[in-house]
């Protein structure tokens, strides 16, 4: 990846308004290729508003848009040919298989094939990444709500998108499911060095997934960062577990290394079963939209830029 190249996604004081609502008053953020980048936030943030506008399915009311150097309302046939959309609902072909479709689909994408992405994915191959090569030939009114979610998966890469974006794709996956479709976004990362933006409400998957989160709240991004830093930014306490005695204690502190040294050192019975745990990106995402709601949203946005 060269640092040199233009970023994927670039969005400059992005509006979005319905009615006399402003869902989104000043959005801004780029996407370097190769990045997978998490849209966090709460219910009604505008996570899918920002998505659809940068898919091209919903006109913004201002503010400057570049996906892959076009502008998305004006984008082109080949253009589209280059991303991939997993969207939060499908209207899929329950008569049809998901051989049929993707078939079908697939050959949508078979003109814009290049030398460094043949394209479509060969539709066994697809079923296999995705986990239904054993329902292939199955009727798809037949699947079960995360077996419908993986083929929304797999019409979501059958194009071999340079950029594809995930709304929710895990929504209603069970644990199993979950992982292997953790898989499939390290492989398309790692190995298609396809550019992802997806959006989740689960944290720990945003940790695990993403290279960098943004947090959208009251209309812009309010964090933009690692899950990492965004943890270690919110300043949050540390909190040691222990066992002295048969008894079970918790304390928060803010400096971990001084607190346990001391605690092994106090006279008294040993301590055993020592736990020591940071704050998680769920902690500080927590942290920074109860803050916002509470009304406190610049202090909780300067507390993020100033820590650490
Ligand atoms: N077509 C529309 N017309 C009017 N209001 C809309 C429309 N689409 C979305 N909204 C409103 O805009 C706000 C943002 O919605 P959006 O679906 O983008 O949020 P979100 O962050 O994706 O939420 P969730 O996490 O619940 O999926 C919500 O208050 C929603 O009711």
């Amino acid at each position: 990846m060269s640092s040199q190249a233009a970023p994927v996604i670039e969005v400059r004081d992005l509006r979005m308004r319905y009615g006399d609502k402003d869902v989104l008053t000043s959005v801004e953020f780029s996407i370097e290729p190769g990045e997978v980048v998490c849209l966090l936030g709460p219910n009604g943030a505008g996570k899918t508003t920002t998505i659809e506008i940068l898919e091209g399915f919903r006109e913004r009311s201002a503010g400057e848009v570049t996906v892959l150097g076009e502008d998305p309302r004006r984008a082109s046939e080949a253009w589209r040919a280059r991303t991939g959309v997993v969207l939060q609902s499908w209207r899929d072909h329950p008569r049809w298989t998901p051989r049929t479709l993707l078939d079908q689909v697939g050959g949508y994408y078979a003109p814009y094939a290049t030398p460094d992405r043949p394209r479509p994915v060969p539709t066994d191959e697809l079923l296999e990444v995705v986990g239904l090569d054993d329902l292939a030939d199955q009727k798809i009114a037949t699947f079960s709500g995360g077996q419908r979610r993986r083929l929304d998966v797999a019409m979501g890469i059958v194009g071999r998108p340079e950029l594809l974006f995930l709304d929710e794709p895990t929504a209603g996956f069970d644990p199993q499911a979950r992982r292997e479709f953790h898989h499939v976004v390290h492989r398309l990362a790692d190995l298609e060095h396809t550019t992802i933006l997806l959006t989740t409400h689960d944290l720990d998957e945003a940790e695990k997934l993403a290279d960098r989160v943004l947090i959208l709240a009251g209309g812009r991004i309010v964090a933009d960062d690692t899950a990492e830093q965004l943890a270690l930014r919110a300043a949050l306490e540390v909190e040691v577990k222990w066992t002295r005695g048969g008894e079970r204690f918790v304390h928060s502190t803010a400096d971990a290394t001084d607190f346990v040294r001391r605690l092994l050192t106090e006279p008294g019975e040993p301590v055993v079963d020592l736990e020591v745990r940071r704050a998680s990106l769920e902690d500080a995402y927590l942290d920074l939209v109860q803050r916002h709601e509470a009304g406190q949203s610049d202090e909780a946005v300067r507390a993020f830029r100033e820590v650490v």
